[in-house]
């Protein structure tokens, strides 16, 4: 499937600002992002919920994007079960069938097939009422994969289930979609669930894709200070290339960073490190071995203490201590320079 230049406003506002996206057959894409960044919209635009207001979407080559949701006969799962209450599983699931008009005999045969993937064969006769949160969402798959659709559309599936449960909901989703070998785009803005579930993941900001790639692709080089932000690296320090250009000036110190490397002197840029590799020591930096900072927090979580403090000019940054460290005092916060990262001019 072909999204080329997708545009949707709702009036003077573009909440999808040109979408160029090719998703291969069989692809299980996740499109991550922060609240009001567009992913639904983008999703409604592809089940033909909400009219395009420009750009295109191609399916095998032809355009569907004037195709009524059910002429595009998508699989849809919302956060939002959306089962019919009176009706029983079966009849839940096999409504798609029946509006297609299958055969009773063939309908039923998908009808258990479907509930056996999803391990719900027993619970047939049951209304969704009877069954758990969990159930019910397994409910939502089945209807959503019996059709046979061409793509599965799923928005934020799993954001009502408990913390145990989502676990074990990624991990069947993403075995039905093997089992089915179907295309998949899923809407989330839980970087852990696009990293483990996704072949692919679209970053969006704003109605915009800032990045598209694989899980280790994103999680290792992010391009873009708002990817970044969602792929763990939470401290985001501003900061200039010194005049010599071979360290970066921050507040509350310089670093000696490689990724300045070819920088031009003076450059703005921000800087964005993971808590995990900013280590933070009792004492006052010098000379370049890291940022002097003041301890806001700090808590034990296993292994590593891990805590906040502020640089001079209230910048906070998030780090991880060998031991712990008295609130207030001053501490040396020294980043991995290997795994920091710097951005030219990208600053809020
Ligand atoms: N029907 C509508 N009328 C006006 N504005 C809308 C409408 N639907 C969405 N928007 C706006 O478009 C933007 C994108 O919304 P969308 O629901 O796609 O975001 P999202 O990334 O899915 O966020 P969330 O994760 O909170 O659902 C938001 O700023 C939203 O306010």
């Amino acid at each position: 499937m072909e999204l080329a230049g997708l545009e949707r406003a709702f009036g003077a506002y573009r909440a999808l600002d040109g979408l160029d996206l090719t998703v291969e057959r069989g692809e299980f894409i996740a499109l991550l992002g922060p609240s009001g960044c567009g992913k639904s919209t983008a999703l409604n635009c592809i089940a033909g919920l909400l009219p395009l207001t420009g750009g295109a979407i191609l399916l095998d080559g032809k355009p569907i994007h004037e195709l009524a949701p059910e002429e595009r006969g998508f699989g849809m799962v919302f956060q939002s079960y959306a089962l019919f209450p009176h009706m029983t599983i079966r009849k839940n699931v096999g409504f798609g069938l029946a509006m297609q008009g299958v055969p009773k005999a063939e309908a039923e045969a998908r009808i258990d097939a479907a509930l056996d993937l999803v391990r719900l064969k027993s619970q047939g006769d049951k209304l969704p009422g009877q069954l758990s949160g969990g159930q019910q969402q397994r409910v939502a798959i089945a209807r959503a994969i019996v059709i046979r659709p061409p793509l599965v559309l799923m928005d934020e599936p799993l954001s009502n289930l408990d913390a145990k449960l989502r676990l074990e909901m990624r991990a069947e989703i993403r075995a039905i979609h093997e089992a089915i070998g179907s295309t998949t785009i899923y809407v989330t803005h839980d970087q852990d669930e696009a990293l483990s579930l996704a072949d692919r993941i679209v970053v969006m900001a704003n109605g915009v894709i800032r990045q598209v790639g694989t899980p280790e692709e994103l999680y290792e080089r992010p391009n873009h200070v708002d990817v970044a932000d969602f792929m763990g690296f939470r401290t985001r320090i501003l900061g200039r290339v010194t005049a010599d250009g071979s360290m970066v000036e921050l507040p509350g110190g310089r670093l000696a960073l490689p990724a300045a490397r070819g920088l031009r002197a003076g450059t703005p840029v921000t800087v964005s490190v993971r808590p995990e590799d900013f280590v933070a020591s009792k004492g006052e930096a010098r000379g370049g071995d890291g940022l002097t900072g003041t301890v806001r927090s700090i808590e034990y979580r296993g292994r590593a203490w891990f805590g906040s403090a502020a640089l001079p000019d209230g910048t906070l940054v998030y780090f991880r201590a060998d031991s712990t460290l008295p609130q207030g005092a001053p501490v040396i916060l020294a980043p991995d320079p290997a795994r920091t990262l710097i951005f030219e001019e990208t600053g809020r």
